[in-house]
């Protein structure tokens, strides 16, 4: 694979996909712009992003339909922070767009590209630091992620088919941290398929790197999830 360990210094570009729509959270809104503790979700994620020393902008990929944005997330826009409405019909297609829009703003292959959901709202910076920290010497890039702390059913019609041994599992989240050049192709690649960019970037052959994070940092997906998430901001904020 392509060596960047030499030479000059990359830069690092968070890219929020954030053109869902939400059809499992239950709201009558996409989930990013749900209030809570005081501001949208996604405008805590931004936030969180935006405290992270060494991030040198953050994209955030919207829907072109998207009319919400400015008003949920005032004040967002400026050198460092960029919003672009060229999302995707998946979250493949948003991410691999908003690659495309950081290429046209200067990032180039070497550069590191962390994507991280709008919808992990209780993003700690300093996870993002420990990712950065850990991949920083990679050839490959990583995750943050969590050991499978549950044990783990196959299901077939309601029933439980099989009990999978959890052993070495862990549980996929994001940021996600690869090099343009790697994730780009890996994208093209899969498409749709990849539900994660790791997982893209593993069916080009590579073995991203695994960094723990905490239970904390969950995809609001589900409509319980809006009040836990209210509960955990409103705790940090006291
Ligand atoms: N076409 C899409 C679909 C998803 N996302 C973003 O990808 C992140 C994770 O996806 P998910 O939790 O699945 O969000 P939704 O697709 O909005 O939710 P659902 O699957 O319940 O409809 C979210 O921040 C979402 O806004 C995106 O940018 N473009
Ligand atoms: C990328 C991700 O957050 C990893 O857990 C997750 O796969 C995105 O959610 P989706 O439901 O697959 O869109």
């Amino acid at each position: 694979m392509t060596s960047y360990s030499v030479g000059v210094q990359p830069r690092c570009f968070a890219l929020v996909p954030a053109a869902g729509v939400g059809s499992r959270s239950g709201a009558t809104q996409p989930k990013q712009y749900v209030p809570l503790a005081g501001r949208a979700l996604m405008a805590h994620t931004l936030a969180a992003l935006q405290a992270v020393p060494g991030l040198d902008a953050t994209l955030v990929v919207l829907s072109p339909e998207d009319e919400q944005f400015e008003q949920a997330v005032p004040g967002f826009a400026g050198e460092r922070a960029w919003v672009a409405r060229c999302g995707g019909a998946s979250r493949a297609e948003s991410v691999a767009n908003g690659l495309l829009e950081l290429q046209a703003r200067g990032a180039q292959p070497h550069d590191w590209v962390l994507v991280h959901d709008a919808a992990r709202c209780l993003l700690r910076p300093e996870w993002v630091q420990a990712l950065m920290a850990a991949c920083a010497d990679d050839e490959v890039g990583g995750l943050l992620a969590l050991p499978v702390a549950d044990t783990l059913k196959d299901e077939a019609e309601g029933r439980v088919q099989a009990t999978v041994d959890r052993r070495g599992k862990w549980a996929a989240q994001t940021p996600q941290m690869f090099r343009l050049g790697l994730l780009q192709p890996a994208l093209r690649q899969v498409g749709d398929a990849a539900t994660d960019e790791a997982s893209a970037v593993e069916a080009l052959g590579h073995r991203p790197r695994l960094v723990a994070a905490s239970l904390e940092n969950f995809k609001v997906t589900y409509p319980a999830d809006f009040a836990l998430a209210e509960r955990l901001l409103r705790t940090r904020a006291e």
